[in-house]
């Protein structure tokens, strides 16, 4: 039999598998009902200070080869996040991560002080990433903005956090945004990757875009960015010193969550795979896994994590 348990930063899963923010995470339904399934852990949709409506829809459509969405960070406000995170049962054994993603710094700042005060077994995921804010660049690709928004940040939290990263394309860039993240210690692990920014899918019939917000551009998701995502995973995973990778983008079987593990990830998140299947896709993808390592002759993700072969 495999273990595909995880422990890290003090939280035991009993699967590396959970849903990617914003993914069946924005009401405390339909959180509850990442929880109740094969998921290993539950995070929530990124949430502001206020509540937001989000984008004009349609703005997510399913494509040939995954997903584009351009939702605006549609949320409940944090208020409601921080009300389900007192309230979870933290001894279901699942792990609660909160996604938060300010408008503003000031937002951001003013969200931690109130998780912190609240003092929950939780873990912030703080979103550097979000591509779907119309004339807000993404912080994660202005390495001085990142550096002085996680300068504020660790000084008003000083728990163990995590920040969900955009992906890069240049070995400069990875190298760049390591630096800058090792400078944080308290920084304890990167979600790499949001969705790959700014994409069109075009539908040749009617001869538009498929989704509303921004003439048709969004984010990308599914099998179109899982290389991408492995490159994010396997850079990060070697750049940064005592951090974890949570890998993200392009998992839809247990193929891919090994690839992921395989590149460095301590643990992985679905988002449009669980956005088309519904929760069931954790049991499914869990299984999947399992049989992978039985057939490999892997007892536990620890026998292969990181251990890509280059040639
Ligand atoms: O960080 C985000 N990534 C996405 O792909 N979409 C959401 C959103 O638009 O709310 N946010």
């Amino acid at each position: 039999a495999v273990d595909l348990s995880v422990s890290w930063l003090g939280v035991n899963m009993e699967n590396p598998l959970y849903n990617a923010s914003g993914v069946m995470c924005r009401s405390r339904e339909e959180l509850d009902a990442v929880a109740a399934s094969a998921a290993g852990a539950v995070v929530t949709k990124s949430c502001t200070l206020s509540p937001r409506e989000g984008n004009p829809e349609p703005r997510y459509a399913r494509a040939p080869h995954g997903s584009i969405n351009s939702m605006g960070l549609p949320n409940a406000g944090y208020e409601y996040y921080l009300d389900y995170a007192k309230n979870y049962d933290h001894a279901s054994g699942k792990p609660l991560f909160v996604s938060v993603s300010g408008m503003t710094l000031e937002e951001n700042l003013t969200m931690l002080k109130a998780f912190r005060d609240a003092d929950l077994p939780c873990l912030v995921e703080l979103n550097l990433s979000c591509p779907n804010l119309p004339g807000k660049a993404q912080i994660g690709y202005d390495f001085a903005a990142s550096s002085h928004v996680l300068s504020e940040v660790v000084k008003v939290y000083d728990k163990p956090f995590g920040v969900k990263l955009p992906p890069y394309f240049d070995p400069v860039h990875f190298a760049e945004m390591a630096s800058v993240l090792n400078s944080f210690p308290s920084l304890k692990y990167v979600t790499c990757i949001n969705s790959v920014g700014n994409g069109l899918v075009i539908d040749i019939d009617s001869e538009s875009v498929v989704i509303k917000p921004k003439a048709g551009l969004g984010g990308l998701g599914g099998d179109y960015v899982l290389p991408t995502a492995l490159a994010n995973v396997r850079e990060f995973s070697r750049l940064l010193d005592g951090k974890h990778v949570i890998g993200c983008g392009g998992i839809k079987s247990g193929r891919e969550a090994f690839m992921h593990i395989l590149a460095g990830a301590t643990a992985v998140q679905v988002g449009t795979c669980l956005y088309e299947e519904g929760a069931g896709c954790f049991a499914r993808i869990r299984d999947e896994l399992a049989a992978i390592m039985e057939e490999k002759g892997y007892r536990t993700l620890a026998d292969f994590r990181g251990k890509l072969l280059t040639m």
